[in-house]
């Protein structure tokens, strides 16, 4: 077999590539091998401003893709070795596929904090969900550790069980966010009337949804039921270790909770199982002639077109490392925004190179943007919204009203570097053009959040 593009890989990345390919290049042959029938699609895309977008996934058949585009072949199977001298990647299902250009968007897998272990358990796809699910369905206590994304969003989500969160930080969703901001945020953890000290608030779901389709999209937890096996929830709980790390995982299934977890101030929980949200690894187990150009964390180096080291071959989403200089106020992060973003680039950069153009690096990198949902507020991370990259002089103006809204914008020398709009703003537009066009703000930066005051003003 053979086509003149290959893309490895169904998730968002890989998918984005192979449509894009297919809407520059449609005279060329594009083969997407996938390792499941069900391949992530976008759908819903919104642009909210010039570099904030918005949408969800879909878990499609694969077929769906060769339909909407003929001269896409999708391929179930999995990828084994690259002959990169020879331009051929070898499938575990013994296929070879010649290809011109490869794309590789293998996406990550959970960085568990023990390996092997059936009482630690991480959640990347539909897959791992349902296995969280049947467990948690039979369990009254269970530790979750990490301070990201996935813990943030399953801590919110969980109900009728007792949880232990054992973060290294300070402050709640430290990877998002700062400690102000998850202040505003954990009282939707803690409701001190209805449900007495420390209860949660009863979260419903939607009527009788039990779960949305396989998509993991980026509301992937909104219509499951998250549910433990305590049935009176005077007794779920959500108890935060602040500072703390897990140093040693026992298990005696004699016990009542099978699992002991000791902490690193002395500190014993007793839990059902552990949930191990502590990042991801690139998927980067294949074999390939030619070595390629790894980061610290094994993701494949790319250059600022996704090119790796190697001739012809291109990486995208979760498996790359975004090995260019970064424009000031951007950042690679492994989310469904840039793998999004990636793919299509890396389809831009495939099909320029076939055709033997310029391709000039996408607006997309000039600024970091991130749109998502925590503990249901809306939340838009705009540059460096945590002062990254910029030491430790840069100046915050920050407004709250408790449950509403948080917003605190981050400055360096009069200019706008970064923002964090928790709530219904309505103030990302203007946010990404201060940042964007470095507008000294100095007169009037004590303004920028007086809700009687119309910044538009100043530049009218
Ligand atoms: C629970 C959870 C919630 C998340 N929520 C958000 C969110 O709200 N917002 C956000 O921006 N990001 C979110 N993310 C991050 C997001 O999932 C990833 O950044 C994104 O999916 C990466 O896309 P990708 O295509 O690079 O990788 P993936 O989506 O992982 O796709 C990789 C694909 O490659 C396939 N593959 C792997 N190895 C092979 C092989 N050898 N041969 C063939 N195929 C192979 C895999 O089966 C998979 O289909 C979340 C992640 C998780 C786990
Ligand atoms: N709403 C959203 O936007 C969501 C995005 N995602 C994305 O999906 C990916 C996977 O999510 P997730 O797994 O939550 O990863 P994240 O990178 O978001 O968070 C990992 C967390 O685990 C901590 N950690 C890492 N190793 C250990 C350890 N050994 N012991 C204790 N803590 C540890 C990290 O701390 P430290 O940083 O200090 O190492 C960090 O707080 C991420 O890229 C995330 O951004 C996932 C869910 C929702």
């Amino acid at each position: 077999m053979e086509a003149t593009f290959v893309v490895v890989g169904g998730g968002i990345a890989g998918v984005t590539c192979a449509e894009t390919l297919a809407f520059y290049e449609p005279d060329e042959s594009i083969i997407l091998l996938s390792q499941s029938s069900l391949i992530k699609s976008v759908t819903n895309l919104l642009a909210i401003t010039q570099t904030l977008t918005r949408f969800d996934i879909e878990e499609k058949h694969m077929n769906t893709l060769s339909d909407k585009h003929p001269n896409v072949t999708v391929i179930q199977d999995s990828l084994i070795e690259i002959l990169d001298e020879c331009n051929v990647v070898k499938t575990m299902g013994n296929k070879r596929i010649k290809y011109k250009y490869l794309c590789l968007c293998l996406g990550a897998r959970p960085k568990l904090i023990a390996d092997n272990n059936p009482y630690v358990i991480g959640i990347r796809d539909t897959d791992s969900v349902e296995q969280f699910l049947a467990k948690l369905g039979k369990s009254k206590r269970v530790v979750i550790v990490g301070n990201g994304g996935i813990a943030s969003e399953l801590v919110y989500k969980m109900e009728k069980i007792h949880v232990d969160w054992v973060i290294k930080d300070d402050h709640i969703s430290a990877t998002f966010i700062d400690p102000g901001a998850a202040e505003f945020l954990r009282t939707r953890l803690q409701k001190t009337s209805d449900f007495g000290p420390s209860k949660r608030m009863r979260y419903e779901c939607d009527g009788n949804v039990k779960r949305a389709g396989a998509a993991l999209g980026p509301d992937w937890y909104k219509h499951l039921e998250i549910q433990g096996g305590i049935e009176d929830c005077f007794s779920e709980q959500v108890h935060i270790h602040y500072q703390t790390e897990i140093v040693e995982v026992s298990v005696n299934e004699a016990n009542e909770f099978a699992v002991e977890v000791t902490l690193n101030n002395g500190g014993k929980i007793q839990c059902d199982f552990i949930v191990s949200a502590t990042g991801v690894e690139p998927m980067s187990d294949f074999k390939i002639t030619t070595a390629l150009e790894l980061s610290e964390d094994k993701g494949i180096k790319v250059d600022e077109f996704m090119q790796s080291s190697v001739k012809n071959i291109y990486v995208a989403g979760d498996l790359c490392t975004a090995d260019w200089e970064h424009a000031k106020q951007w950042f690679p992060m492994k989310l469904w925004t840039q793998a999004r973003q990636m793919g299509c680039y890396a389809a831009k950069s495939m099909s320029s190179a076939n055709k033997d153009e310029v391709v000039l690096q996408d607006f997309c990198f000039e600024l970091f943007t991130h749109t998502t949902k925590l503990f249901g507020y809306k939340v838009v991370l705009l540059g460096l919204y945590n002062g990254q990259k910029l030491g430790k002089n840069y100046e915050i103006i920050f407004r709250m009203t408790k449950g509403v809204e948080y917003i605190k914008l981050v400055l360096l020398d009069g200019r706008l570097h970064g923002a964090v709009l928790i709530g219904e703003t309505d103030l990302e537009e203007m946010c990404e053009n201060l940042i964007l066009n470095q507008i000294d703000l100095s007169s009037f930066k004590e303004d920028l959040l007086n809700p009687d005051v119309d910044i538009e003003d100043y530049f009218d």
